[in-house]
């Protein structure tokens, strides 16, 4: 299994391109389930769950081309992809294959829509909470689907002549329900509105893309969100928006470690609420054309307290490696988890490195330190292990990551990336 070893305490300088957004990414490519004709998504990043999409999109029956070949193409950073659904020969996802990504649950939608039934694996994902799926099937329930889950599976089917327009308000903001929603309400007969709907970029991305293939969507980035339904949609072309947390992870690493580093192929729109709370521990940050810049020439990093919330507020995909960075700060801080019930496993492996913090229900109260050192430390799940990373490049000495199959997840060439800006990051492989 492989390992990241870094050796830290260098200042981090350089150019370093930011990728087309796995988040925005994976529902993009599920939204090929939902046409006959070929969507092409371009920046689309290389990372493990985007494999893992493809074969799963594959078993239902869509063709993957990657750069219009066929084979895969091992080198050179985002892709184009071009997905075509002519007919979905599957409307099983099997367990084998949902259980490793939580974000393979949300063919659900699309398959309802377009063939009238799904049977789809409950899903998995990053072990950060219980992650429950009622709001999926209440939403879907509400578009007129009959819903049973049996055997671990959710078995949907839609009405006969399909699903019907509804208004249904979310009791609670949900990224992936809203995505799901969203997709199957463009070809039910009938106007949806959602009400609670989530706000994140990526749901405009989602948005503009199906908008793209002939769907008739407003709203989106706001909290309610109008669908007329139509009854096809056709291929597009769209470009997956950039990763605003792999964004805000990069911009955190060189508050920490120090440096000067310009983040390439993003928008600091995406992130303000993070950027800004990185801003007041100490780091300057510059717009400048397609990008940001992040300096901290020295300088203490101060105390700054955060509680993560659904968009605009602070990311909870960012938590993990704020406290990183707070745990150099020169004072307290608190950082408050308001998403995921159980996304506090980072704290125990930046305890290894020296960090000090103690955990009261769902806040942590972080007592920062002077310095960091070193040690081996196991990546739990994707943010958390990136923070493990951040953290090592700011500690004296060697901080061996191991577990780094989470970080392949979500983060596109990371030893690459940081080693062209100075940092000593290498993978080990046993
Ligand atoms: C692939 C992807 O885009 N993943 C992101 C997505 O996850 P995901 O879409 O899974 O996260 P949600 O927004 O759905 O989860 C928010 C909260 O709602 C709860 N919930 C959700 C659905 C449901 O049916 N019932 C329910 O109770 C969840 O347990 C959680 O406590 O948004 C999260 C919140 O920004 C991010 O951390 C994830 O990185
Ligand atoms: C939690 C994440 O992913 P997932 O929802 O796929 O578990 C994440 O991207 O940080």
């Amino acid at each position: 299994m492989d390992r990241i070893r870094i050796v830290g305490g260098k200042e981090l300088r350089g150019v370093i391109p930011i990728s087309g957004a796995k988040n925005a990414a994976l529902p993009l490519m599920i939204a090929s389930l939902l046409t006959s004709d070929t969507l092409t998504l371009e920046n689309v990043p290389h990372l493990a769950d985007v494999e893992l999409l493809m074969r799963i999109l594959g078993n239902h029956g869509v063709d993957v081309a990657v750069n219009g070949r066929r084979e895969r193409q091992e080198d050179g950073y985002s892709r184009t992809i071009h997905f075509t659904c002519r007919t979905i020969v599957d409307t099983t996802a099997p367990y084998e294959l949902v259980s490793k990504m939580r974000a393979s649950f949300w063919v659900l939608g699309p398959l309802l829509a377009r063939e009238g039934r799904a049977r789809v694996s409950l899903p998995g994902g990053c072990a950060i909470g219980t992650r429950p799926v009622d709001l999926f099937l209440e939403g879907l329930a509400a578009l007129g689907a009959s819903i049973e889950i049996d055997a671990g599976y959710v078995n949907a089917t839609a009405p006969a002549g399909g699903l019907v327009g509804t208004r249904y308000v979310f009791p609670k903001v949900s990224v992936g329900a809203t995505h799901v929603m969203m997709m199957a309400a463009t070809l039910a007969r009938g106007t949806t509105v959602i009400g609670n709907a989530a706000r994140e970029p990526e749901v405009v991305d989602l948005a503009n893309c199906l908008n793209a293939m002939g769907a008739k969507v407003t709203g989106a980035g706001t909290s309610t969100i109008t669908i007329e339904g139509v009854t096809a949609l056709s291929g597009a072309r769209h470009r997956v928006l950039p990763d605003r947390i792999e964004t805000g992870t990069y911009a955190m690493a060189v508050a920490m470690a120090g440096g000067d580093v310009t983040l390439q192929n993003t928008d600091a729109k995406l992130l303000d609420t993070a950027l800004e709370a990185i801003r007041r521990s100490g780091a300057e940050i510059f717009e400048v054309e397609n990008g940001l810049r992040v300096v901290r020439n020295g300088g203490g990093i101060k105390p700054v307290d955060v509680v993560t919330d659904p968009f605009p507020g602070f990311p909870t995909d960012l938590q993990a490696q704020f406290m990183g960075l707070m745990t150099m700060s020169s004072g307290v801080s608190h950082i408050t988890e308001t998403i995921f019930e159980n996304r506090f496993m980072h704290v125990q492996e930046l305890a290894r490195l020296g960090a000090k913090i103690s955990l009261s229900g769902q806040t942590a109260k972080i007592e920062g330190v002077g310095r960091l050192r070193g040690a081996p430390v196991m990546a739990t799940d994707l943010r958390a292990s990136v923070s493990l990373v951040i953290a090592g490049l700011a500690a004296e000495g060697e901080t061996v990551v191991s577990r780094v199959y989470h970080l392949d997840r979500g983060f596109e060439r990371l030893e690459e990336k940081l080693t062209r800006c100075g940092a000593i990051v290498e993978r080990v492989s046993e």
